[in-house]
């Protein structure tokens, strides 16, 4: 019956093994809980999903991630076999239609998938609660069942409470892994509250993948190197069609982009995986790659989760993985059909100490966190070391391996490095080692195990820094990040004190983690500045404009992503440490000042995270030495509002909020040492502190441009002497008009364009933070990189490590684009636009002119972010057909040719769509692929 049902529901002749047969036999038996240990590939799964179609009722299956469950629902589905999920992204239509049948008295469900997080959710108790007392559920099947073990490599605290399921369940359980070693064992059995298990577990040994080591700092060109193993494995020295395709695995996000780049450079297509992709487009990527359009798809360990590709001929490290038991279970994906694979590790030191680096402060964060230590504290190091080991060792990989899980050394027969040549394995220890002798010359030399201090490490719970698990960490209050920040700034002196040692000063930039947001994470610009201080910053600000957009809605990855771009704005102008602080600093205090009902602890008059970077900036005059230096003031800069450009500026804020600032007292200090002896009066400092933030806007930061515009003159002109200077400002007042009307909508885009156009929720409104119509600076933001992305291929990002996105790239100058976008907003008609409510009630109070509504409305032009939007759309195809050498040229492209279309005089939609495709189809048709911004130098020509 077994063998019946293995083929007519799953098309398979025979077990894949004698084991997944004995698993599958003592299952059905219901008489006894199951523990099953077995390889990667080794076909786990079979073991519950065959026993449960069998058996009467639901098996409830517990598996850590929703892409996990996705895949294995689908190809259940795929197979007839009635399976799905509950989780938090079923749309409510597929949830009611699911809670249904399991409502009724006989549901048609066999296998019901859920997260940990869904089976403690209160929501799901009272389905759980029904299936139960009518008898209806057959199985609890618990997959990764590893996650349950605080001495695991992913332990995962919410399939703790797994245990009390089981008991309250009192139905047969099977729990599953691949990746356990012994003291893993035994926690799973007792913390899932196995009774007397059969346990079946079978050597982790695979002859068939060939693991090696590569000293990745003595290799003249990495690249190359890799370049070389890819085609090797590949086999497309000999088979240029080959079937096979592979995975490398990079720590970082900017480091997946940059191989994948390099990689494709080389000659081989690869492409870049990692969770701050957009989820349509890693969809994409993964498709690409499932079908084998793609042969290299260059990772983070996000990826590869549930991936069931047989055809993996290799997995290459390109970073330490953060343990042998994580290493195992990623270089297992490769040879899963049982043909030769080839499993590399390009090993460094420095990526060592950088990870080891991580994963002591993971630890040590968790343990203030929790406020005690435990024993389990020490499984992250160890199993760090394990691999490090498994690295620098003389001896055979596969032992190795095997002795870390508590199996017997294998009979490895060359299917490592060290077996199959330890001599070269040995040679190239020494010279690493004699290169980091030659590097440390004076160093101290390093104490412990595999240059590590132990002492220091003082254990750890799970935290490595990169976490697998989207594990929320929500409920992270203002008091955690202060201690995160002081035990950082504790730990980071101790550990650059230790390792400075008499080595001169060495380089001790902490990299970023993998899932870390900022822009430019890896960029070392700014002395002294690290990574952690930036991600300080960046939470300051998303907190500021997280309340700011409260108003209009705005979720909180949107303010994320707003945050990023305004502090990579000042990353990027910041000459020093202290600078970049203070400027941060001065943006988060203006935009509270900005926000509607701000919530923040004050203390003394400032908020805690401001008082605590305070404390690190630079005293007040250095806000006189920074606009010397050419930084303007953040008060000055608006920069997350709609910038008021002087009057007349198409789409500026507010004109009454603007004249009141003009005729007020004086927005901020004085902006240069000229201006400090004699002080204009109020309104020209106004305009001066408006003037300078076009400046600022414009990323023209090694100047202070006072300069003026003829109506802005003529306006400090009129405002000197009457203060009517209404008269200057017609088209806002007809705008304004319009908005106070409460009408909200005006110009923009449809619902669904909007989405499209990445505006929704965090579209031009979204970064104005509803303060007023767009201006040249807006507009210039909106058609930044992910603007650009998000033009076509918007998709909603749901899961916390979508959420946390990653701009790589720099937001491009655009100096020259935006004078030329600025001159043309002085004649060119205002568009309408939509406001938050928020950001509209604020202005009614201020209406005075009520029947300016009856003012005629000027025809619309097309906007620049219109034009991107064409652009994008049209260039996108390019784009996939790898066009493109980069991702950056691309946008950079997009970037250039969206200013093209809207320079000069004002255009039509359908003008500028069918001028965009003429530009785009000719350019193609002359250039194969472009390869630099020089390609475009004669696109303007061809326009005109
Ligand atoms: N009896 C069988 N005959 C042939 N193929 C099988 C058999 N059982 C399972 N497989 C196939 O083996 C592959 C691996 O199975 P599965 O995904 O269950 O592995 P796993 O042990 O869960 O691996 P991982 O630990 O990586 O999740 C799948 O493609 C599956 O369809
Ligand atoms: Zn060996």
């Amino acid at each position: 019956r077994l063998k019946e049902t293995l083929k007519t529901h799953f098309g398979f002749e025979n077990f894949r093994s004698k084991l997944q047969e004995d698993v599958v036999k003592a299952v059905v038996k219901r008489d006894r809980d199951v523990f099953v240990c077995m390889p990667t590939g080794a076909g786990k799964s079979l073991c519950y999903q065959l026993p449960a179609v069998l058996a009467q009722g639901i098996t409830l299956v517990v598996s850590p991630l929703i892409a996990l469950i996705q895949d294995q629902v689908d190809r259940l589905k795929s197979l007839n076999i009635p399976a799905c999920s509950i989780n938090s992204k079923l749309p409510v239509g597929e949830r009611r239609l699911i809670l249904a049948d399991l409502g009724s008295s006989s549901p048609k469900l066999k296998l019901l998938y859920i997260t940990p997080e869904m089976v403690a959710s209160p929501s799901f108790q009272p389905c759980l609660t029904g299936l139960c007392s009518r008898g209806l559920l057959s199985y609890l099947a618990v997959d990764e069942a590893h996650c349950v073990s605080q001495w695991g490599h992913d332990f995962r605290p919410d399939y703790l409470k797994l245990g009390s399921l089981r008991a309250r369940l009192g139905i047969p359980c099977l729990a599953l892994t691949a990746t356990a070693p012994k003291n893993v064992q035994d926690d799973i059995v007792k913390s899932l509250c196995l009774s007397s298990p059969l346990s079946f577990v079978s050597p982790v040994f695979r002859s068939n993948l060939h693991y090696d080591v590569i000293f990745r700092e003595i290799l003249p060109n990495p690249y190359v190197h890799l370049y070389a193993f890819i085609k090797k494995a590949l086999g497309q020295e000999n088979r240029p069609n080959s079937q096979g395709c592979g995975i490398v695995y990079c720590r970082t996000r900017e480091g997946c982009e940059s191989l994948a780049y390099q990689l494709t450079k080389l000659g081989i297509l690869a492409k870049a995986y990692h969770a701050g992709l957009k989820a349509g487009d890693r969809t994409e990527v993964q498709n690409e790659w499932m079908q084998g359009k793609v042969l290299v798809i260059v990772a983070t360990i996000s990826f590869g989760m549930g991936v069931d590709k047989a055809t993996v001929r290799f997995v290459a490290h390109w970073n330490l993985p953060k343990s042998l038991a994580s290493y195992y279970q990623e270089s297992g994906r490769a040879g899963r059909d049982g043909l030769p694979s080839w499993c590399r590790i390009y090993y460094s030191p420095k990526d060592k100490e950088q990870i080891s680096f991580l994963i002591r402060k993971e630890v040590k964060r968790r343990q203030e966190k929790r406020g005690c230590e435990k024993d389990t504290d020490r499984a992250a190091i160890t199993d760090f070391e394990a691999m490090v080991s498994f690295c620098v060792q003389e001896g055979c990989r596969h032992a190795a391996i095997s002795r870390f899980f508590g199996n017997t050394a294998p009979s490895c027969a060359g299917a490592c490095d060290f077996c199959r040549n330890p001599k070269a394995v040995r040679a190239q220890l020494e010279r690493a080692t004699a290169l980091s002798t030659t590097t440390q010359a004076q160093s101290e030399a390093p104490k412990g195990a595999f240059g590590f201090q132990p002492d220091l490490y003082e254990g750890g719970k799970k935290g490595y820094g990169f976490e697998r698990y989207d594990e929320s960490e929500s409920g992270r209050g203002e008091d955690d990040s202060t201690k995160r920040k002081k035990e950082f700034s504790e730990l980071f002196r101790k550990q650059m004190g230790l390792r400075k040692a008499g080595d001169g000063g060495r380089q001790d930039f902490v990299p970023p983690d993998a899932s870390c947001p900022l822009r430019d994470a890896s960029s070392q610009k700014v002395p002294g500045l690290t990574v952690k201080a930036r991600e300080h910053c960046l939470s300051l600000l998303q907190e500021a404009l997280y309340g700011q957009q409260r108003a209009a809605e705005t979720s909180r990855s949107d303010s994320l992503a707003a945050a990023v771009d305004v502090e990579h704005e000042v990353f990027v102008s910041s000459k020093s440490s202290n600078l970049y602080k203070a400027a941060i600093l001065k943006k988060v205090s203006e935009l509270k000042k900005t926000t509607p009902g701000v919530e923040t602890t004050k203390v003394g008059g400032e908020s805690r995270p401001e008082r605590e970077l305070r404390q690190e900036a630079p005293p007040s005059s250095s806000s006189v030495s920074e606009e010397l230096l050419g930084f303007t003031p953040a008060s000055e800069l608006y920069s997350m509002k709609r910038k008021r450009v002087g009057a007349g500026q198409r789409g500026s804020s507010d004109p009454f909020q603007a004249a009141r600032d003009l005729l007020g007292p004086p927005v901020c200090g004085p902006g240069s040492a000229e201006m400090k002896s004699t002080p204009p009066p109020p309104v020209t400092r106004g305009i001066q502190a408006r003037a300078s933030a076009v400046s600022a806007s414009s990323h023209s930061s090694s100047k202070v441009d006072w300069g003026l515009n003829r109506r802005q003159q003529k306006l400090a002109e009129a405002a000197k002497t009457s203060h009517n200077i209404s008269q200057y400002f017609p088209k806002e007042k007809q705008q304004w008009t319009l908005e106070s009307d409460g009408k909200e909508g005006g110009d923009q885009p449809s619902a669904p364009a909007a989405e499209a156009a990445g505006a929704s929720p965090m579209g031009s409104e979204g970064r104005g933070a509803g303060a007023g119509g767009g201006d040249s600076k807006a507009e210039v933001v909106m058609i930044s990189d992910d603007d650009a992305e998000e033009q076509t291929r918007a998709e909603p990002e749901s899961t916390t490590e979508q959420n946390k996105r990653e701009e790589e790239e720099a937001t491009a100058p655009l100096t020259s684009q935006t004078g030329d976008v600025e001159e043309k907003r002085d004649s060119s008609p205002p568009p309408k636009r939509s406001r938050s409510a928020g950001g509209s009630s604020r202005r009614v109070s201020f209406n005075p002119t009520p029947q300016v509504r009856a003012l005629p409305q000027e025809p619309s032009p097309v906007t620049l972010k219109e034009a991107a939007d064409v652009v994008v759309r049209y260039l996108d195809p390019f784009y996939t057909q790898g066009k493109f050498a980069s991702k950056e040229l691309f946008k950079a492209f997009a970037r250039y040719l969206s200013h093209l279309l809207t320079e000069g005089r004002s255009r039509g939609r359908s003008q500028v769509r069918a001028q965009a495709k003429a530009l785009i189809n000719s350019f193609f048709s002359r250039v194969q692929r472009c390869e630099s911004e020089a390609d475009w130098k004669d696109l303007r020509r061809a326009r005109s």
